[in-house]
């Protein structure tokens, strides 16, 4: 008898390094490198992790989730109080096993929701929030012109930069009373264009692959999981699917993680370019901050699996 080995590939998130110089830079050949492996990435993943070493310092590190201890440890009443606004992508929110605060992105919207828990201001945490900010959003505007250059629809990117509008969501959840898949989040896809996240050291956040594999996210200080939601699925026409994923809490310690989270204001559509004989258009126009006041306001009835397809698809 023959025995055959069979070897098991366990699939990994994939890791797109940014360090080296010019890579930011549009046109150079580290540029084009990058470029397709975030292409790849997308199209195969939903996600990747973006490593960026000479952006973010381990001090940094240290000081955003220092000043996230201090920001979740305000009185309950404080923090029910953040101002929110309509349409709702900020404010508080809370789960059974964690909850969230978020602040709009412009400076007025940041000096608001600074002011709100620190009267007198806090500079450690306005320098680490911005500076984090600023990375994150710079890494969502560089990753989006390399889709749209692998597309060749650049002539579009001017006017859909100028119509993301962004929020930021620092999220704490509680040490797990007991072992169980999907407690912390469950599965779902966001609701958003795109969402870029960064977390402290305990892990939990695991991605769906295409082959119905779930695999988990191995944090480092300098990393970031760049994850196409389902306004770039919908945009796409499903050439890059929205990444499902969970948070599954297994260490005995509180997590902390936060992202920039990314709407297109107005209607999303594929290109025409994208819409082609054989590939036919796949969803009618989505207005997504509509769809994520629908999403907020039915979440009980449709629950956390409602999808962009039962929404808006054809
Ligand atoms: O905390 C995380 O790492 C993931 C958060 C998340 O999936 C969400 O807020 O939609
Ligand atoms: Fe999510």
């Amino acid at each position: 008898m023959n025995v055959t080995s069979v070897t098991q590939t366990v699939p990994k998130i994939p890791v797109v390094d940014f360090s080296q110089e010019d890579c930011l830079k549009p046109g150079t050949s580290s540029w084009l490198s990058v470029r397709g492996n975030v292409c790849r990435a997308l199209e195969e993943f939903g996600c990747f992790m973006a490593v960026l070493p000479n952006k973010v310092s381990p001090e940094l590190h240290d000081s955003m989730f220092g000043t996230l201890k201090e920001l979740f440890d305000f009185p309950i009443e404080t923090k029910v109080q953040t101002p929110q606004e309509k349409p709702i992508l900020d404010g508080h929110l809370t789960g059974p096993f964690h909850e969230s605060l978020a602040t709009g992105t412009d400076s007025e919207k940041s000096r608001i929701f600074e002011h709100h828990f620190w009267p007198n201001g806090n500079d450690q945490y306005r320098e680490t929030a911005d500076a984090y900010r600023k990375v994150m959003a710079e890494l969502n505007q560089v990753v989006t012109r390399m889709v749209f250059e692998n597309y060749n629809v650049e002539k579009y990117l001017d006017d859909h930069v100028q119509s993301i509008v962004s929020t930021f969501r620092f999220m704490k959840y509680k040490k797990p009373e007991k072992m169980g898949t999907g407690q912390g989040l469950s599965v779902h896809t966001d609701k958003t264009l795109t969402s870029i996240l960064h977390q402290n050291h305990v892990k939990g956040l695991e991605i769906y692959t295409k082959d119905n594999k779930w695999i988990g996210f191995d944090p480092l200080p300098s990393s970031f999981l760049f994850m196409a939601s389902d306004g770039f699925q919908v945009w796409s026409n499903d050439r890059i699917p929205s990444c499902k994923h969970r948070v599954n809490l297994k260490e005995n310690e509180e997590r902390y993680s936060f992202g920039l989270f990314s709407y297109l204001k107005g209607v999303t559509r594929a290109p025409d370019e994208l819409t082609t004989d054989d590939h036919p258009v796949k969803y009618k126009p989505l207005h997504m901050l509509d769809y994520v006041q629908f999403y907020m306001a039915n979440y009980l009835n449709i629950g956390d699996g409602f999808s962009v397809k039962e929404y808006c698809g054809v």
